[in-house]
């Protein structure tokens, strides 16, 4: 709810089991409701990975959250199929190996609202603070709104902006996790306020 307050555009809540930053399904709805509280026009985001079909109640917009943010293997059909099912925005997650797995994302653009692009990382889905290397976005056409995600935060958010700007590219937005952490789990309002003013004065 303070980082509500703060103006964001969205808030992520990680539903992936294995994560330091889980959030049971239980603790989710009283969560969302202070979100709302706080600044109703923050989009609310649900974070998972690989949902199964037993998963499909907790997903439902009903649940509190207003758009699902996808980082596991999901394929476009996938997509498809748990859009047309739960009728939520999709966002997914794209962890590149290299510039050339740039090349999936118009499939996925047919059927997302959004895309998050950050790096592939062994063993991990996300919320690694490993950021992606920009010079793999040259030449890079988005066929619809875009994040850069990963690892992204106060030390290198004003130089990752000037190098895609060099490249003429410029992100729908920055999503940040690890870097505005005290640790895995618990955030800084003090470095999401440095963030938030730094990208605010670029904007
Ligand atoms: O944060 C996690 O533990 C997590 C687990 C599984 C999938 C995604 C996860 N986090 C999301 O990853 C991106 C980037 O995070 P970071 O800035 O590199 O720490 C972000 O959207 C997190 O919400």
């Amino acid at each position: 709810a303070a980082v509500a307050e703060m103006g964001v555009d969205a808030l992520g809540v990680i539903a992936a089991t294995n994560s330091a930053r889980f959030l049971p399904a239980a603790k989710r709805l009283e969560l969302w409701g202070a979100v709302a509280t706080a600044n109703p026009s923050v989009l609310r985001v649900l974070v998972l990975v690989n949902p199964s079909n037993d998963q499909l109640d907790e997903l439902r917009p009903e649940a509190g959250h207003q758009c699902l943010q996808l980082h596991g293997d999901e394929s476009v059909e996938r997509c498809a199929e748990l859009q047309n099912e739960l009728k939520i925005p999709i966002w997914k997650a794209l962890r590149l190996r290299s510039s050339a797995d740039l090349n999936q994302i118009g499939a996925y653009a047919n059927v997302v609202e959004k895309i998050l692009l950050e790096p592939h990382v062994p063993d991990q889905y996300g919320g690694t603070g490993h950021s992606l290397p920009l010079n793999w976005l040259a030449g890079f056409k988005p066929p619809c709104p875009w994040w850069l995600a990963g690892g992204m935060g106060a030390s290198n958010v004003e130089n990752a902006l000037k190098d895609l700007e060099g490249i003429g590219l410029k992100p729908y937005g920055i999503d940040a996790s690890s870097s505005v952490e005290n640790f895995p789990g618990i955030k800084n309002i003090e470095k999401i306020k440095i963030l938030l003013d730094i990208i605010k004065k670029l904007a």
